[in-house]
């Protein structure tokens, strides 16, 4: 596959304040990939030195196999979509979808046909003569979407752009980009703090921490093989457990799924006794939560099972897993 994006060795200081280590990152052409960390990892930073609002320090930026650590913004054919996406209040909608094309001065006819397809793109046909405050909070979304997709650039940042979205406005236009994504074939790099956002839209996800990747893999590799305690404490829920004598490894963690109120007789690889401190009934699921004797809590989320004996808090439950579902853990990858 086509190297699309590539940062080699990038770094970037503001003063005392390291936002980001040297980092290096190839993006795939048509990937959609997302930058994920809390507040201050640098997601913002990395983003803003791949479109070239920020100059880094050290380390080189290719795009589509050319050196471009020092093109000017509106040469290295990057959309940007940032959280503000501010659209001119006193230009229609298709005025603003057009401006870009504009600037350009590509002629009018080739305008028109070009913002009508965005609009049926965005399934906004019939409000291209609308003012952008006419427009629902998702639909200027939309439309800020079609502005910068309109010249159709070949790779497209967005910077949590649904960060001012209410939930279920988010559900719909996570689905929204994806298909965006798929038809125009576009090369994404998408940035937010929502794990679960990373998780649904990504073909991988970036984990960052601390001005560095702590890790690179498909949201199911980050999910079920994070490498780190940070990793596997940022996406879902980890249940740290001992670490056997002959491992290596200062941590070990098992997913909730993985963890199974055992039924009497029932089996597993390693079993311990615990005290049933609450069960909550989610339709499907069963989320159990139980106190080791150590005093460590566990959570198990199992299957509903209606024919079960219900379980009451304050009983003594065995919890079970398997080897095979033991995650090894560093503690210090990415640091
Ligand atoms: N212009 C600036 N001047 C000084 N420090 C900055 C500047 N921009 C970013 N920083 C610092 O660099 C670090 C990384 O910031 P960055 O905005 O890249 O993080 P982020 O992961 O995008 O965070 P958020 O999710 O809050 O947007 C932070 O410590 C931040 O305070």
């Amino acid at each position: 596959m086509k190297t699309k994006l590539r940062l080699d060795q990038v770094a970037k200081s503001y003063g005392s304040v390291r936002a980001l280590r040297p980092t290096t990152l190839d993006v795939p052409e048509g990937e959609f990939l997302t930058l994920l960390g809390p507040s201050g990892s640098g997601k913002s930073t990395l983003l803003q030195i791949l479109a070239g609002l920020t100059a880094c320090d050290h380390g080189d930026v290719w795009i589509d196999g050319r050196l471009s650590t020092d093109t000017p913004p509106h040469d290295r054919g990057i959309g940007l979509i940032f959280q503000n996406y501010a659209l001119f209040p006193h230009l229609t909608v298709a005025q603003n979808i057009a401006f870009p094309l504009e600037m350009r001065r590509l002629p009018r006819a080739e305008i028109d046909r070009r913002v009508a397809r965005m609009l049926e793109v965005v399934q906004l046909p019939h409000v291209g003569d609308r003012l952008p405050r006419e427009l629902s909070g998702g639909q200027q979304q939309r439309v800020a979407f079609a502005r910068c997709s309109v010249y159709e650039p070949s790779i497209i940042l967005m910077d949590e752009p649904l960060g001012a979205l209410d939930k279920r406005l988010r559900d719909d236009m996570q689905t929204e980009i994806r298909r965006l994504h798929k038809e125009l074939g576009a090369t994404i790099l998408y940035v937010t703090h929502d794990q679960e956002e990373a998780m649904a839209m990504s073909d991988r996800i970036c984990l960052m921490n601390d001005g560095g990747i702590a890790q690179l893999g498909t949201p199911s590799e980050i999910y079920f093989r994070p490498r780190s305690v940070f990793a596997a404490e940022f996406v879902g829920h980890a249940n740290f457990i001992a670490p056997t004598p002959a491992s290596a490894t200062s941590k070990c963690m098992v997913r909730p799924e993985n963890i199974r109120l055992l039924r009497e007789g029932e089996k597993a690889d390693t079993v311990v006794d615990a005290i049933l401190e609450d069960t909550i009934m989610l339709g499907a699921f069963s989320r159990h939560v139980a106190r080791l004797i150590t005093g460590e809590r566990l959570v198990a989320v199992n299957w509903s099972d209606e024919k079960g004996a219900p379980h009451h808090p304050g009983e003594t439950v065995r919890l079970g897993w398997d080897a095979c579902n033991t995650v090894h853990l560093a503690a210090e990858v990415g640091r």
